[in-house]
């Protein structure tokens, strides 16, 4: 289908590379967008018609705050609010001017700052959250202290107000974001899930109806009237780590390769994404080939949600 999401000019999608681990401990995470643009992602993308515009990846050396003791126990937590902020500021500039921001992570810290620039532009935009991961983990619920399981709880506006992270507005409401995908839910999380009303489709869920049916009504909870922006944010572990090795917390039981990419299509669609993040991929893990097809499978679950048709 060669049209143009709603809320996007001149079919344009400005590529936003987050070479950015801190919300997490594993190294080689920073290195995700370099590998998914060197392996074409952008002439992928003109191919496909759109305007790339990419002016090379973020730099966050100079946001490296020098002193970052951890706050309880979130870990680097100035570094995280501090690249988050500058990624609000590029993604929500982008959507305002009616460019698709497609962000490359990096870990799934970021999407505290591209969900944040999605709400500038967009207040009333909803989140497609899929992932193996609920990532809603609070200053009082994480265990591992690593922030890229936290992100959505920001952003709602849950746990102990930290003032390092008092730039981040709660403009996510609880029923404008539904996952799909899951399968290692803390507890903590499960709790904060089920008292906020949080709709989830498990990979329980996807087993039981097929993806098909998950999809729409995913769909139909965040956006009943198919009349909202939609923010798809991905996670590449919520793929099968047979499709999709190289990530830092690979969970068995995940979606196939079409699953994933179905989701994509689907939103692609209705004609109301707005924002893309393809996160998580970290070419220093898994061996040879696992690396290069990680890195290839990102590159087309983004190419579907921007329009790429199997016929
Ligand atoms: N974006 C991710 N891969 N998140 C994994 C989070 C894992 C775990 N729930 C934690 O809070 O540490
Ligand atoms: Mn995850
Ligand atoms: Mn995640």
């Amino acid at each position: 289908m060669a049209f143009t999401p709603r809320f996007v000019k001149d079919k344009t999608v400005a590529i936003v590379g987050c070479p950015f681990s801190g919300g997490q401990a594993k190294l080689g995470v920073d290195k995700g967008p370099i590998h998914l643009v060197e392996a074409g992602l952008v002439d992928q993308l003109k191919e496909l018609g759109w305007n790339v515009q990419f002016d090379g990846h973020h730099q966050f050396e100079e946001i490296a705050a020098a002193d970052d003791p951890p706050i309880g126990k979130l870990l680097n937590p100035r570094l995280v609010s501090k690249v988050c902020e500058s990624v609000a500021k590029v993604v929500g500039g982008h959507a305002k001017s009616g460019e698709l921001p497609l962000t490359l992570g990096g870990d799934h810290s970021l999407a505290m700052g591209t969900i944040s620039g999605t709400l500038e532009a967009h207040p009333d935009a909803c989140v497609v959250w899929v992932d193996a991961h609920a990532d809603i983990n609070t200053y009082e619920t994480t265990d591992s202290g690593n922030i890229h399981g936290m992100p959505v709880s920001f952003l709602i506006g849950i746990g102990k107000k930290i003032p390092e992270f008092a730039w981040v507005k709660p403009l996510l409401k609880t029923n404008r974001i539904v996952y799909i995908g899951l399968r290692d839910v803390d507890s903590g999380e499960k709790r904060i899930l089920r008292e906020n009303n949080i709709k989830a489709f498990s990979m329980h869920e996807v087993d039981k109806y097929g993806i098909g049916k998950v999809v729409e009504m995913a769909l139909d909870h965040v956006n009943p009237n198919r009349d909202l922006p939609i923010h798809l944010s991905f996670d590449v572990d919520a793929l099968d780590p047979s499709v999709a090795p190289s990530t830092g917390t690979p969970v068995r039981g995940g979606l196939s390769f079409r699953e994933g990419h179905y989701i994509c299509e689907a939103v692609w669609e209705t004609g109301l994404l707005s924002a893309l993040d393809i996160m998580e991929v970290n070419p220093s893990l898994a061996d040879g080939d696992g690396v290069e097809q990680t890195v290839a499978v990102g590159c087309s679950l983004a190419r579907s949600a921007l329009g790429e048709t199997l016929l």
